[in-house]
């Protein structure tokens, strides 16, 4: 499977944010997307998500499903983390399940692969910032998908969910995965990188 975006131009309240961007992603491969703030890694990744319009240029999968369309196989992690506050970890989880398409199983495994387990039954108003996280990432585990698009994934992330985050990573791309993240730190993965926006 192929991931690729070609001459991607962005343009943002009428500003131009990049042009002429290419970007390649392969199956078993990870790509960090680096740059200084405000230089378009979320913006990359949401028009790959299907979020926002292109100004110009083209995306394509190859090898994906051709039924569906790129967004419908991919998983976009932004940076909010998209839980609603009076449900619990678990309903929250089975609702981007049905939401996503996902199937009936698989939600405890992975609760249990972020370290979510014990507070399945907490409102997810009661979760810190890193649990929330977490559940976000428990999200990429519950609903196969193949293309995950990750907007700062680490961020509020310990050492140790670093590290689980890292493991989880290696074996979706082990299984054919591609994973996009805009980071401004080391995921702990190989990665290419690519840098957008100014260099200095
Ligand atoms: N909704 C919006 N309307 C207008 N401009 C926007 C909007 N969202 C982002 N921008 C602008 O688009 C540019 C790129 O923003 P983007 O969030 O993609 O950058 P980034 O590289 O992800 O930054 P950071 O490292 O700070 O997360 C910035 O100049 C930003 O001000």
């Amino acid at each position: 499977m192929r991931l690729s975006g070609s001459g991607l131009r962005c343009v943002r309240g009428g500003r131009e944010v990049f042009v002429g961007l290419d970007v390649m992603a392969e199956s078993g491969r990870a790509v960090a997307i680096t740059g200084p703030n405000g230089a378009g890694k979320t913006s990359l990744l949401r028009l790959l998500a299907g979020l926002l319009a292109m100004a110009g240029g083209s995306i394509g999968l190859e090898g994906g499903d051709p039924e569906l369309t790129l967004p419908e196989q991919a998983h976009y992690l932004g940076h909010r983390d998209a839980l609603k506050p009076a449900l619990t970890v678990n309903e929250n989880l089975s609702f981007w399940r049905d939401f996503l398409g996902g199937g009936k199983s698989g939600e405890s495994d992975a609760l249990a692969a972020v370290g979510l387990d014990h507070v399945a039954h907490l409102p997810a108003a009661y979760l810190s910032a890193g649990q929330r996280r977490r559940l976000s990432i428990a999200r990429l585990l519950a609903v196969k998908r193949p293309v995950w698009l990750l907007d700062e994934p680490t961020s509020a992330l310990d050492v140790t969910g670093q590290a689980a985050f890292a493991a989880i990573m290696t074996g979706h791309l082990a299984g054919g995965g591609i994973v996009l993240a805009a980071t401004h730190t080391p995921l702990g993965i190989a990665v290419q990188e690519l840098r957008i926006g100014r260099t200095a």
